[in-house]
């Protein structure tokens, strides 16, 4: 890819016989938001701690503009850096803690005082400059955090799950906030999180990790709309897995049976999926309604369920039901396609998809 920008390349790290990261390889582009997500211990923090210089892999190279990051000491690799704690000095108010790289930096008063200007600007946390650390809201000191870490204009910002110590309003506040400053900035960040919708909101693309692998890299429409691991399927968005048994394979296509034997067919096929296999369907709630009848058209399943539960969530309306052999599903209708009082618990209906709709993982 000619204008990467962040190449990290078969990265490895084991501690002993644990192996943290299991050849990771990423193309970051200049001005890219980049998001690893996954489960906890999935090998996020080892890599981005890699590229910051906290840690050596044990195999595997890092690029930054064509040129090796792992050669050049962690204080010289001219990186921003936000964590999860504030990490403000709290002795320094908060224009000395922004000055404070520009300072290491030698830099000049004149530059130092506008620099810090335009940075509590960007944040919007002009008139702050003498507070101290101590005298600001969480989601503050994480805004003077972020000035502080792209004061000296670093061409890369890390940040390890920098909203998770907020609460959901100061989050989602500040998630705003940062899509506006990466905006802004151009500059390119690398951000971890175990948030999936924080990861849909802000990225250009996600990387999702699982057990040190990085499984799928794309972005959200990519990983919502064309998972390729039953494993991407399950961590981003909701979704239904259904156990099928494979009649028939062809191109892009296969024949499929349910436990209870009635019949359907997938748009979607993968490379190990075998004829007389065992598989699994999966299926968005969203994708999925509810009707009386069977009637379906050619390209369209049928299964018949037991509606066990229904919500009013404002914007949809969400039900549970319960297929012949005896699981559950979920279904979502938006509410400007959906009656709320056609379907009660109890009722005997049917729950129909497009085959194109759903897709199909090896057991
Ligand atoms: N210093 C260490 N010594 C031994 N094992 C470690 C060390 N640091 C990380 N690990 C292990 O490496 C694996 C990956 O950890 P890592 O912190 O990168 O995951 P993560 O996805 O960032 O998780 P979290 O979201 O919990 O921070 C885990 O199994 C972890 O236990």
């Amino acid at each position: 890819m000619s204008n990467t920008f962040l190449s990290i390349r078969g990265l490895n790290k084991q501690y002993g016989n644990v192996v943290a990261i299991d050849h990771v390889s990423l193309e970051v582009k200049k001005g890219e938001f980049m998001t690893f997500l996954g489960p906890s211990g999935s090998g996020k923090s080892t890599t981005l701690y890699i590229v910051a210089g906290f840690q050596d892999p044990t195999e595997g190279q890092v690029l930054l503009g064509g040129e090796s990051l792992l050669k050049v000491q962690p204080n010289r690799r001219n990186i921003g850096m936000v964590f999860q704690r504030y990490t403000l000095f709290p002795h320094l108010t908060v224009g000395e803690n922004v000055a404070f790289p520009l300072r290491v930096r030698g830099k000049s008063e004149a530059e130092i005082a506008n620099k810090v200007d335009e940075m509590l600007k960007l944040v919007h946390l002009k008139g702050y400059q003498n507070r101290m650390p101590s005298q600001l809201s969480g989601g503050q000191q994480q805004r003077v955090a972020i000035a502080r870490a792209l004061a000296y204009d670093p061409p890369l910002l890390l940040m390890d799950e920098p909203l998770s110590a907020l609460d959901k309003k100061l989050r989602e506040e500040l998630q705003f906030e940062l899509r506006r400053i990466h905006q802004e900035t151009g500059v390119t960040i690398l951000y971890v999180t175990h948030d999936q919708e924080e990861a849909l909101r802000l990225s250009d693309r996600i990387a999702v990790f699982n057990e040190g692998r990085i499984e799928q890299c794309g972005t959200g429409e990519d990983l919502y709309e064309r998972p390729e691991t039953k494993f991407v399927a399950g961590f981003i968005g909701n979704s239904n897995f259904l156990p099928v048994k494979v009649s028939q394979v062809a191109a892009g296509s296969a024949e499929i049976s349910f436990p209870d034997g009635s019949r359907g067919s997938t748009a979607s096929t993968v490379m190990d999926l075998k004829t007389g296999g065992e598989a699994s369907l999966m299926i968005r709630p969203d994708r999925l309604t509810l009707a009386k009848e069977a009637g379906a058209s050619a390209d369209q399943v049928a299964l018949p369920v037991t509606i066990k539960d229904t919500t009013f969530l404002g914007d949809s309306l969400y039900f549970a039901a319960v297929t012949p052999w005896n699981q559950e599903i979920t279904v979502r209708t938006p509410m400007i396609s959906a009656n709320p009082h056609e379907f009660s618990i109890g009722d005997q209906v049917f729950a129909k998809w497009h085959a194109e709709k759903s897709q199909i993982f090896s057991a």
